[in-house]
């Protein structure tokens, strides 16, 4: 007999290629048509909300909470994600079960050549706390604008002539086409947020069959990069308003994880790197960094 399994994601033009990228892996892995995927899409609030920034509405709860509920009742059997956007802390019930091979990591400047050449005294169009703090901290001339929506409606507002340029992940960009906007900030300029162009699969923990199946498709090397970057947040005390960077890049016998914590506006900045077996160890890099930061710029985080 035919087994249906239901992909819940979110129903944004990104979320929607992620999800058929997710199928498309997993009828390959299994000898199609071993179970037929069906897409569902689910509604978030993050999606609705689109004027403030997120930090102030909630947090990346937005975007998972409606998918959460969905496979605690049963709607759907998985979840697709940017794992960029799945808070820290996860309910109990529910597990990362697989990701798919990390894309670009790297942020694209869209409107300049380089961060150097966005004119003197111009605005800059973005929404992440991270972003903008390094962007201040390059450059304490440059004017923050909020930029909040879909890659498309940030690129029409930069078009509009709302900001002179925007950043936006690469991974973004290429999923959705647009391999030929904009120019890549090198890592060593701008560290990327924490999972940056990872996807990720989430299940029910106690769904044993399910989380098997999407285990055939994981990525061990994304996996343990992404795992050492989210507990270096977690560790750190980190919630979406925090402007934190991180990039773990598989190295021999385990991974460097090079971290970088900034207070809002850019004045303050702490950066260290170290070589890690195990992603539990990204804890020792998150309570260094902590003991080197100011009182003021240790306030940001509750680590
Ligand atoms: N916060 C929105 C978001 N979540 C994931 C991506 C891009 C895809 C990725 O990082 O995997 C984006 C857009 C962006 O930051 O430009």
């Amino acid at each position: 007999m035919e087994r249906i399994l239901r992909l819940g994601t979110r129903g944004s033009p990104l979320a929607l290629t992620q999800a058929h990228m997710v199928k498309r892996a997993l009828e390959a892995a299994h000898g199609w048509p071993d179970t037929v995927i069906e897409i569902v899409p689910v509604k978030t609030s993050g999606d609705r909300i689109q004027d403030r920034p997120l930090a102030e509405v909630g947090g990346k709860a937005l975007w998972t909470k409606e998918l959460d509920l969905a496979l605690d009742d049963r709607r759907i059997d998985f979840a697709v994600h940017s794992m960029k956007d799945v808070e820290t802390i996860r309910p109990a019930e529910i597990v990362i079960a697989a990701m798919l091979p990390r894309a670009d990591v790297r942020d694209r400047l869209i409107g300049a050549e380089s961060i150097d050449a966005i004119r003197k005294d111009g605005r800059v169009g973005t929404s992440s706390p991270r972003r903008s703090a390094q962007l201040r901290r390059l450059r304490p001339d440059l004017e923050i604008v909020l930029f909040r929506g879909n890659v498309d409606t940030r690129l029409s507002r930069l078009n509009l002539g709302e900001a002179d340029a925007t950043l936006l992940a690469a991974a973004g960009l290429d999923r959705l086409g647009r391999a030929d906007v904009g120019v890549p900030i090198p890592i060593e300029t701008m560290l990327p947020a924490p999972a940056q162009g990872a996807v990720g699969i989430e299940a029910r923990r106690d769904d044993f069959e399910v989380r098997e199946w999407l285990a055939a498709i994981d990525d061990a090397a994304t996996s343990a990069s992404v795992h050492a970057e989210r507990a270096l947040l977690a560790r750190l005390g980190a919630d979406c308003g925090s402007p934190v960077a991180a990039l773990a890049i598989p190295a021999e016998s385990g991974m460097r994880l090079q971290a970088q914590i900034l207070s809002p506006d850019g004045s303050e900045s702490v950066e260290d790197a170290a070589l890690i077996g195990t992603p539990e160890d990204a804890t020792t890099l998150a309570a260094a960094l902590l003991e080197r930061a100011s009182a003021t710029l240790r306030a940001h985080f509750s680590g």
